[in-house]
């Protein structure tokens, strides 16, 4: 499998050592990015400097880059000031001092310092005075000796200077991360004792960073796209999220299980080949459902009959590993099996039920014709199927796992009740995510009907196609469907790999702070609050 034909020719990975380590970690939510969020508007920046003085560049990527091993390479000379290093660090991040953190061995000083500049989309101002030993420029911002940059707040530097140092770690205030309005304005400017080494716009030195990256994509990936990304870089700002329902989810305690009625129950289906059904368990458990876990072999054996939920949940995944398409083989298995058939359909029809299918459950209920349904195919099918939506293969061309931006529209859908505009991230992880309708007449009707529940936004909260805001390229933005009465909904992004706030991949500080749960927890004690109010 480390082999790849290209061609007539066979690629062999050569053969690599790779250690794992693993450890325990007592809090999640206590993790440091690299990206610097400029607190206050202006950050201090701090070098803890672990590599006793030495500034070695043997087998650094500078090197490499000269096609050259170097003489002496990098090492821990003192294990002592390492531990302490680490446990100072330890302190800090645990009383949640540190706003963002990076390492020097993997690049050296000034690609750490940059990394996080273009992560955090800001400038930097940083002035080297620390070395003594008078070591020349190339070395003091290319060596990898061990060490860490660390960004913390302006009122926390002194304090934390003084941690290090009382531990004998040397660190040191080597200068600032800067906010300005647009990413475009951001400066980086590099000193050493004074003698400016550096100075260039972050947006153009990010360019020249991504370079290679995108050179690699263009084999790996449609080119449009591609080049659609780099040039969407330079303009990139915050997403612009938005939650209109905020004092729901601040200090939130699921109000759903201390109802004294009954637990509605909810099925979380799985088939051969499905994950994300413990995540999907985990939020409806939590918002008072009483879940079952079930697979088609229920079904098909009748172990199981549909006719005591109120929800059923088709989870995401790769069912029968997406051979001949996604979801395909799930829905042989829901269509030619007829007493399977007879229990969906059956349940569909009841009112008082609601389903929900995510990514590969989208996929499904688009081949059930669930949402999107062709009528006309449907009055002339034996199965009484028809199939107005198929998700076809990403624009891209390849599998998209981001952290996209959707906004929820007005639409009969129960789940989205009171979250219209809501402007939030969500988890999109598929290969086939392209809604293509079988005709501009269900499209139409769709439309018409309210029936497009999400849309992929840009940074500035408008619906798009550009990737890769729009990780598949679907059609105007569209991201998930829901039936005429809004019971049934299919979303190829997983609202329930992200209902925790440390699930996601980025929100705006205040909101982090704040968040008890995040936005996407309501669409579930919607579900909920629904099921209560039928019974
Ligand atoms: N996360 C998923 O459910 C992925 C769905 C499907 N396997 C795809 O790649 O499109």
């Amino acid at each position: 499998s480390m082999a790849a034909r290209v061609g007539e020719k066979t690629v062999k990975s050569p053969g690599t050592l790779v250690i794992s380590a693993y450890a325990a970690c007592p809090d999640i939510t206590m993790t440091v990015t690299p990206d610097l969020k400029c607190p206050d508007n202006k950050g201090c920046l701090l070098m803890v400097d672990l590599g006793g003085g030495c500034r070695r560049l043997g087998g650094s990527a500078l090197a490499q880059c000269y096609k050259q091993l170097g003489d002496q390479s990098p090492d821990l000379d003192q294990p002592d000031v390492f531990r302490k290093a680490f446990n100072v660090t330890q302190k800090l991040i645990g009383e949640r001092r540190v706003s963002a953190g990076h390492d020097i061995s993997d690049g050296g000083l000034i690609t750490a310092v940059l990394e996080m500049a273009f992560a955090g989309n800001c400038g930097v101002n940083i002035n080297l005075e620390f070395d003594q030993e008078n070591h020349k420029a190339i070395e003091v911002l290319f060596s990898e000796e061990l060490g860490l940059i660390l960004e913390v707040p302006y009122s926390e530097s002194t304090n934390v200077l003084g941690e290090y140092s009382a531990q004998d770690v040397p660190c040191y205030l080597i200068g600032h991360s800067v906010k300005s309005s647009t990413p475009s304005d951001s400066l980086v400017n590099v000193s050493i004792k004074g003698n400016e080494v550096l100075k260039e716009k972050m947006t153009v030195l990010r360019d020249v960073w991504e370079e290679t990256s995108f050179q690699l994509e263009r084999y790996q990936t449609n080119p449009k796209c591609v080049t659609q990304e780099q040039a969407g870089l330079k303009e990139r700002l915050e997403p612009q999220y938005h939650v209109p329902f905020e004092s729901e989810i601040i200090s939130f305690t699921p109000k759903g299980r201390n109802t004294r009625r009954p637990h509605p129950k909810v099925a979380v289906l799985r088939e051969e080949g499905s994950n994300s059904d413990r995540e999907m368990a985990a939020v409806l458990h939590m918002a008072g459902f009483e879940v079952w876990d079930i697979n088609m072999e229920d079904l098909c054996t009748e172990r199981i009959n549909l006719d005591q939920f109120r929800g059923l949940v088709f989870v995401g995944g790769f069912s029968y590993a997406d051979v001949c398409g996604s979801a395909k083989g799930w829905a042989a298995t829901a269509l030619f099996n007829h007493k399977v058939q007879e229990q969906l359909l059956k349940y569909k029809e009841r009112d008082d039920t609601f389903s929900l299918g995510v990514c590969n459950g989208c996929q499904l209920m688009a081949l059930l014709g669930w949402v999107a349904p062709d009528e006309d195919l449907k009055e002339n099918s034996n199965s009484g199927v028809g199939q107005g939506l198929f998700l076809d293969h990403n624009l891209s061309e390849r599998f998209e796992c981001r952290f996209t931006t959707v906004k929820i529209l007005d639409s009969p859908a129960i789940m989205f009740k009171g979250m219209e505009d809501t402007v939030f991230g969500m988890w999109s992880a598929h290969g086939e995510g392209r809604m293509v309708f079988r005709s501009e007449e269900i499209y139409q009707d769709v439309c018409r009907d309210n029936l497009v529940a999400v849309k992929y936004v840009d940074d500035q909260g408008k619906p798009t196609e550009t990737y890769p805001f729009n990780p598949n390229g679907s059609r105007d933005g569209i991201a998930a469907l829901c039936s005429d009465d809004g019971r049934h909904l299919a979303i190829m992004p997983h609202p329930e790999r992200c209902f925790l706030p440390w699930q996601c991949a980025w929100m705006p500080q205040e909101m982090r702070k704040n968040y008890d749960v995040s936005p996407w927890y309501k669409m579930f004690q919607n579900a909920f609050d629904w099921c209560l109010g039928q019974s």
